[in-house]
């Protein structure tokens, strides 16, 4: 496992993107895992500049997404959809048909996971995927006590997570109490994970991973068993 340390949240945008424009102009056609939240926002920010800028393109780049929430429109304000469309999908050259996200509305979710691990399969696996994580240490929406084995599945989103994330919605009750998430098998089967994580609340959470124990107590120490992850860090107490 790569550490890098950073002193500001700028630095940890500017570090990651530099690790997917290499990606991008060494593998154009690179499957990309993406994430969501507060960290990758200015990460995204830099590669819409970057390409812009003529350095990199994503025409011929596949992304697929962690997670979305069960039960909310595609195009609700508060969905993932949402979310990498105005971060980063409609500021730049990508193939919409290229872009994946787990269906939170699929009639059958059961199968919806099935189908979302196949077509990370038949794309060829990630190349690249990115994390952020959660306070409690959660990556993806896998919280604490998930399976190390899990593949794409539903999950029961918990009160910490909730609340951490009711700042994207119009009240507290209106996050959805579900999830569809890759599982932490599904992350663990990319070729290379950058995970990015800055400000005090994100510290213990860190401290913790850099702590090498492995449990599923604790869904990132699983990336510990991984050959090819760079965390991006910082922020002070
Ligand atoms: N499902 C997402 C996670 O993928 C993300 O890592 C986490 C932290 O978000 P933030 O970066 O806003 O702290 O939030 C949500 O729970």
């Amino acid at each position: 496992m790569k550490w890098i340390e950073v002193n500001s949240y700028d630095e940890m945008s500017n570090v990651a993107a530099h690790i997917f424009t290499e990606q991008l102009q060494a593998k154009p056609a690179s499957i990309l895992g993406l994430a969501t939240g507060g960290s990758p926002v200015g990460m995204y920010k830099e590669l819409v500049k970057r390409q812009q800028a003529g350095d990199i393109s994503f025409k011929e780049v596949t992304t697929f997404n962690l997670d979305e929430y069960v039960g909310l429109e595609q195009n609700s304000p508060a969905s993932y959809w949402t979310f990498m469309h105005e971060n980063l999908f409609n500021h730049v050259d990508i193939n919409e048909e290229k872009i994946h996200l787990p269906n939170g509305k699929a009639t059958d979710l059961e199968a919806e996971c099935v189908a979302y691990d196949a077509q990370i399969a038949e794309a060829g696996g990630i190349d690249l995927q990115l994390l952020g994580i959660g306070v409690n240490g959660h990556i993806g929406f896998n919280e604490p006590g998930t399976s190390f084995d899990s593949l794409t599945n539903i999950v029961e989103l918990t009160e910490s997570t909730r609340t951490e994330n009711a700042i994207y919605f119009d009240n507290p009750e209106a996050v959805p109490t579900h999830a569809i998430t890759m599982g932490i098998q599904s992350i663990m089967n990319a070729r290379a994970i950058v995970l990015i994580a800055f400000g005090e609340k994100k510290l213990e959470a860190i401290e913790k991973l850099k702590g090498g124990e492995v449990t599923e107590a604790f869904p990132a120490s699983r990336l510990l068993n991984h050959p090819n992850v760079t965390i991006i860090y910082g922020g002070t107490k």
